[in-house]
């Protein structure tokens, strides 16, 4: 855990072993405080280098510890600190890879720090609901003090010679808790400010805001008073509920690696195909961003537009965007894609276009392609029946915009090959994304549930509701945006298309079709209406708000949606009633949650972790509320199942309200901790 060598006589070299990334566990805090105290006691030892085995220095405290911090063993990490700042032989820490978190805590016990120039060092614990913040390359940390030297050679043997020049020299001043914050002008105004700023852009996420407050408390109070304040906070934020939701996030995202098919096939077991050329087809903001992003991966990319006009203007976008990076080439000759590795169609969300396209790639592309649509909601399984290899078939859905959303759904049908699904995902790592590997339904996983989503938020508006004052509940939930205003930026005429591709509204409903009701059950004509109008969203100057021009983005109350709602009510007798925060988040969330149980249970989705890291990572959920299944867990699975009884109650003709069978199973077996759920699913499948 923490090995100790003797080195040049009397330096004692103390390396963490804790892959992959020396996360300071039990045994290593134990390891590094006997080692500590063994280089104190021995006369013959007159200083110390603290390194990180395989050119890791330490990515901080060990995460998965925090699910149980009652039961940790071993001596505190304050107390590892502690022993190091107060040893009277200096200690230099040897910093290589990354110093993260409590692994930068632990350099700055140390009386010295050297940092290799490609290190990275950092206290990003914000990202999993504890404070601080940002991470900083080798070079800037120099410039802020926090390292002492830089060194582009081998950084281990560069500390062990600089612990030999300071042996003997007095460490006082180089104690941090000697050192105290230099004094601010207008210490007051300057925290105030600062606090403003940071609720402001929080959404609600507790972190940021206590992080504000034990920075204001270290550089104003004496070190033990700061420590002591430190200590409280941290300890509202382990009990805060954010914190835990944070920390499963980080868990979450990194789970949808491990993916696994319903046959067997699985990460592990699966070999991707050699990816080197892709062409993208169809140059919209979709295909223009997935070009970016394929390039930026050192992919060569040949990017296919028929229509000359776009494939100019795409032309001139996308070079801005890879200023001069990435290799591209343009064509408006779909023969282009004839000799590449990868297709990736991005064309319009119609069935009948695709499944020609798809047609034509199969004849064009050599044996061995590997054909990927961009469809949001279609069925890759009868795209793939278009093809000759129809096991090199699968969805690689981005989200807008493509070159910078973390989230890819990699989506199999029942013929995509397990190479084919490596392959997809192998992709998205390069690109840098999450990527989660789902089954092929109408909307896959993450649209599957927004559908539930916008429907109540549709139906909130009949019974009374504003877009004002749902957006504003959910943004107070921690959404960056609510769904008005976010169906206001994708644009409202996306959902249209899908609706009029369903049969749901157009020329295909048949007459005499009641306005409010499809198949049975309540429909909502709202957003078909707000199209027909022309209002589209940003692109049109408006919206369910309205925009200073097209393509604006300050979104102002329109009095006109008003007077457009006023009439639609009359018009259907319907009567508007008061309607509080609650119950739009209740509705509107629970909706999601539902369908989310429905999805695990149909086995589109291997994991409730999947799921969340879809919602956090491509339609922001918000971290610290952990991704809609972790929250359903959070608030409580009895009461989830309560409140869409109640609400399915009131509209029984509302299917989405009505509780799955898995939420009720999980409920009547007592609500069994999250990393349980699976068990529960039909057909369950390992998940490892
Ligand atoms: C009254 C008082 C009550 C309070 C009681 C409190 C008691 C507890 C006191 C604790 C005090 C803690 C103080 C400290 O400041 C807190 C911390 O240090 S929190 C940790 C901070 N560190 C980070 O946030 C870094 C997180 N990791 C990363 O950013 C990246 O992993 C990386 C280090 C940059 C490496 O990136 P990659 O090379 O891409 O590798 P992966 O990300 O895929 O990771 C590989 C593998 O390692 C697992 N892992 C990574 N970091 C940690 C970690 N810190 N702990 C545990 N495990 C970690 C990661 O999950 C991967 O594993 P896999 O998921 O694939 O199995």
């Amino acid at each position: 855990m923490a090995q100790y060598t003797t080195v040049n006589g009397s330096v004692a070299l103390i390396t963490i072993q804790n892959p992959p990334v020396n996360a300071l566990r039990a045994a290593v805090r134990e390891g590094l405080f006997n080692a500590i105290q063994k280089a104190s006691s021995d006369p013959l030892v007159r200083s110390v280098v603290l390194s990180g085995q395989n050119g890791t220095f330490c990515g901080g405290a060990d995460i998965k510890e925090f699910g149980n911090v009652s039961s940790m063993s071993g001596p505190l990490l304050v107390e590892v600190f502690a022993l190091m700042e107060t040893s009277m032989k200096p200690v230099v820490a040897a910093i290589e890879g990354f110093a993260l978190g409590g692994g930068l805590e632990l350099a700055l016990a140390c009386h010295y720090r050297i940092g290799h120039s490609k290190a990275r060092v950092g206290l990003p614990e914000v990202n999993l609901g504890l404070f601080p913040g940002r991470q900083v390359i080798a070079g800037e940390a120099l410039k802020l003090g926090l390292l002492d030297r830089v060194t582009d050679h081998n950084t281990v043997d560069t500390a062990l010679a600089f612990a030999k020049s300071v042996e003997g020299k007095p460490l006082d001043n180089r104690r941090l808790g000697n050192r105290p914050c230099p004094p601010l002008e207008n210490m007051d105004a300057f925290f105030e400010e600062a606090m403003k700023r940071v609720r402001s852009r929080a959404r609600g996420a507790s972190a940021p805001v206590v992080c504000v407050q034990a920075v204001r408390g270290a550089a104003t109070l004496p070190f033990h008073k700061g420590m002591e304040l430190e200590k409280v906070l941290l300890g509202t934020l382990f009990n805060s509920g954010q914190a835990q939701a944070s920390q499963y996030c980080f868990f979450a995202e990194r789970a949808g690696a491990r993916w696994s098919m319903p046959s067997g096939a699985r990460w592990d077991t699966c070999r991707a195909l050699s990816i080197s050329t892709a062409a993208v087809i169809g140059l919209g903001t979709m295909g223009r961003g997935i070009t970016v992003a394929l390039a930026r991966a050192g992919l060569s990319v040949v990017a296919v537009e028929t229509q000359e006009h776009q494939l100019a203007e795409a032309q001139r976008v996308v070079s801005h965007m890879l200023k001069g990076g990435g290799q591209v080439s343009y064509s408006s000759d779909l023969q282009a894609a004839a000799e590449v590795d990868l297709v990736v169609e991005a064309v319009f969300e119609d069935m009948a276009l695709k499944e020609k396209l798809f047609k034509l790639l199969s004849s064009i592309c050599k044996p061995g392609t590997l054909l990927a649509t961009n469809t949001s909601t279609l069925d890759i399984d009868r795209l793939a029946s278009c093809t000759r290899d129809p096991q090199l078939v699968v969805g690689m859905h981005f989200f807008a915009p493509a070159h910078m959303m973390r989230l890819l759904e990699v989506v199999y049908g029942p013929r995509s090959s397990p190479e084919a699904v490596a392959t997809a995902m192998q992709l998205g790592k390069r690109m840098g994304k999450v990527s989660v590997a789902v089954g092929n339904c109408p909307g896959f996983v993450g649209n599957r549930m927004l559908k539930p989503y916008l429907e109540q938020a549709y139906f909130l508006l009949e019974e009374g509701a504003t877009p004002e004052l749902v957006d504003a509940a959910l943004e107070e939930f921690g959404f960056p945006m609510g769904v008005f205003r976010m169906t206001d930026l994708s644009g409202l005429d996306v959902g249209w298309r899908i609706r009029k591709e369903e049969g749901l509204t157009g020329p295909d409903v048949p007459a005499g079709q009641p306005t409010r009701s499809r198949h049975g059950h309540r429909y909502s004509p709202l957003g078909d209406l707000m199209c027909e109008r022309g209002r589209y969203g940003q692109k049109s100057g408006r919206g369910w708000y309205l925009y200073d021009k097209p393509g604006g983005r300050v979104a102002r109350s329109d009095p006109w949606l008003r007077n457009f709602l006023e009439e639609y009510r009359v018009r259907n007798a319907l009567v508007a009633r008061p309607i509080h925060r609650q119950e739009v988040l209740e509705r509107c969330l629970y909706a999601i949650i539902n369908e989310g149980f429905r999805i695990l249970d149909d086995g589109i989705a291997a994991s409730p972790q999947n799921i969340d890291a879809i919602y956090v990572f491509g339609y922001g959920w918000p971290k610290h509320r952990g991704g809609p299944m972790f929250y359903a867990g959070q608030v409580g699975l009895a009461r989830v199942l309560e409140g869409l009884e109640r609400y399915h109650l009131a509209h029984p003709d509302v299917p989405h309200l009505e509780p799955s069978s898995l939420l009720r199973r999980l409920v009547a077996s007592g609500s069994p901790p999250i990393h349980k759920w699976n068990q529960m699913v039909k057909g369950h499948r390992s998940q490892l």
